[in-house]
């Protein structure tokens, strides 16, 4: 494909995704009715609709509009590429810009626009991340690096940059996290590599590792993953030895892929449904990664910043609190709960923590951390609590 025919490509699946497509459906739909497209041509196509969804509103007023053909206009102007050799009317590619396309658009207004933050949540956003926001807006609007977990009670991280290396993917240590690694190089052959086959090395954000780099574990807990999803933290705990994980989700299809990756990780996780969960017993740790804006991986998963709204962030608000209570109910008497979300914002966080300690007044906090994206992983916070006995 030519470079022009991929923005093609883009502006289609922008209108297919605007008219309520989810994004990957509409990617992978595209893939394979297009057996012409090569891996390149597949990987170039994705980042440019993945650039535009995270960019959405600022590329919206550069373009003029937001459609999908004028969504790629915006992103060809913010990258400075020459206009005509983009839209030269060729087969496949875009059609010539005409002259209202051309004086269309108008540099992003400063704030909530230039920032590609819904009005609404730009106060709170801004509040949370006091004067980190711009710059952590900024860096949302750019892609995430690929971050792995190294099995290190397997493997030492100098030994898997040496393997990778020799498949042809570079890495370097992640200082968020003693077990973390970022991919500079190669970050789509990694899945395909044998050090990954072989279970050396996990995807996760290295935030997320810090998450539970930063939990208390020791040989003989009992530890319950109460929102447990597709496994990344329950994986990261479970490469304790001697660490009972429990896994558990409210919807247990998200699990589906946790025994096949507990395997690849020589990792024992026990699987367990809501059902099984109240004859499951209690636990010394209980992790609740609980469900959120994900205002700290939008990099990642950028069109929920454009989907969630003030009565979804509501419901949101609410569920959390059902969450922390429920789970909070499997600690054993001298136990730890430990609540998490990848959101940067405080009603999510230290709010939610602080509502929670209010209605149980015999816990208390333990500890409280955030990281954010100017750390280079993903926005995350964990508070830590217990029945202070
Ligand atoms: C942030 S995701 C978990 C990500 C996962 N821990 C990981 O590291 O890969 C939140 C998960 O919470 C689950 N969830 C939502 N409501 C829940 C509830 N009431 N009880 C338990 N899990 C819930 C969702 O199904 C979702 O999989």
């Amino acid at each position: 494909m030519t470079p022009a025919a991929r923005v093609q490509t883009a502006i289609t699946l922008l209108d297919e995704i605007s008219a309520g497509s989810p994004v990957e459906k509409a990617l992978t739909g595209w893939a394979r009715r297009s057996r012409y497209a090569g891996s390149k041509d597949r990987a170039a196509v994705r980042d440019h609709v993945f650039d535009v969804i995270r960019q959405r509103r600022s590329l919206a007023a550069l373009g003029g509009g937001d459609s999908g053909r004028q969504l790629m206009l915006g992103l060809c102007r913010r990258k400075e590429l020459d206009l005509a050799t983009v839209f030269n009317g060729a087969p496949h590619a875009p059609v010539p810009l005409a002259e209202s396309e051309l004086t269309a658009g108008r540099d992003p207004l400063e704030g909530a626009e230039a920032a590609d933050i819904p009005d609404w949540l730009w106060p709170q956003f801004h509040e949370s991340l006091g004067e980190l926001a711009g710059r952590a807006a900024e860096i949302m609007q750019t892609r995430a690096a690929v971050h792995l977990r190294v099995n290190i009670d397997r493997i030492t991280r100098d030994e898997v940059i040496a393997r990778l290396a020799a498949e042809g993917i570079v890495c370097v240590p992640h200082s968020v996290a003693t077990t973390a690694l970022e991919v500079t190089e190669g970050a789509r052959k990694v899945t395909q590599s044998e050090t990954f086959k072989s279970g050396f090395v996990e995807l996760q954000d290295a935030a997320s590792q810090a998450v539970v780099e930063a939990l208390k574990l020791e040989p003989g807990m009992r530890v319950l993953d109460y929102c447990a999803g597709g496994g990344g933290k329950a994986l990261a705990l479970a490469a304790h030895a001697g660490v009972e994980v429990v896994a558990h989700d409210v919807a247990p299809q998200r699990m589906r892929d946790l025994p096949e990756r507990a395997a690849r990780n020589k990792a024992n996780i026990e699987v367990v449904t809501p059902k099984a969960l109240r004859s499951a017993g209690q636990f010394d740790l209980v992790l609740a990664d609980a469900p959120c804006s994900g205002s700290g991986s939008w990099r990642r998963a950028p069109a929920g910043k454009w989907q969630l709204t003030p009565d979804r962030f509501e419901d949101l608000l609410q569920t959390q609190r059902e969450v922390m209570d429920v789970a909070s109910g499997f600690v054993s008497g001298k136990g730890t709960f430990a609540y998490a979300t990848c959101s940067a914002l405080n009603a999510e966080n230290n709010e939610q923590s602080k509502g929670f300690l209010e209605r149980n007044p015999d816990w208390v906090l333990e500890s409280m951390q955030t990281w954010t994206v100017l750390e280079g992983g993903d926005g995350f916070f964990v508070a830590q609590m217990s029945r202070g006995l």
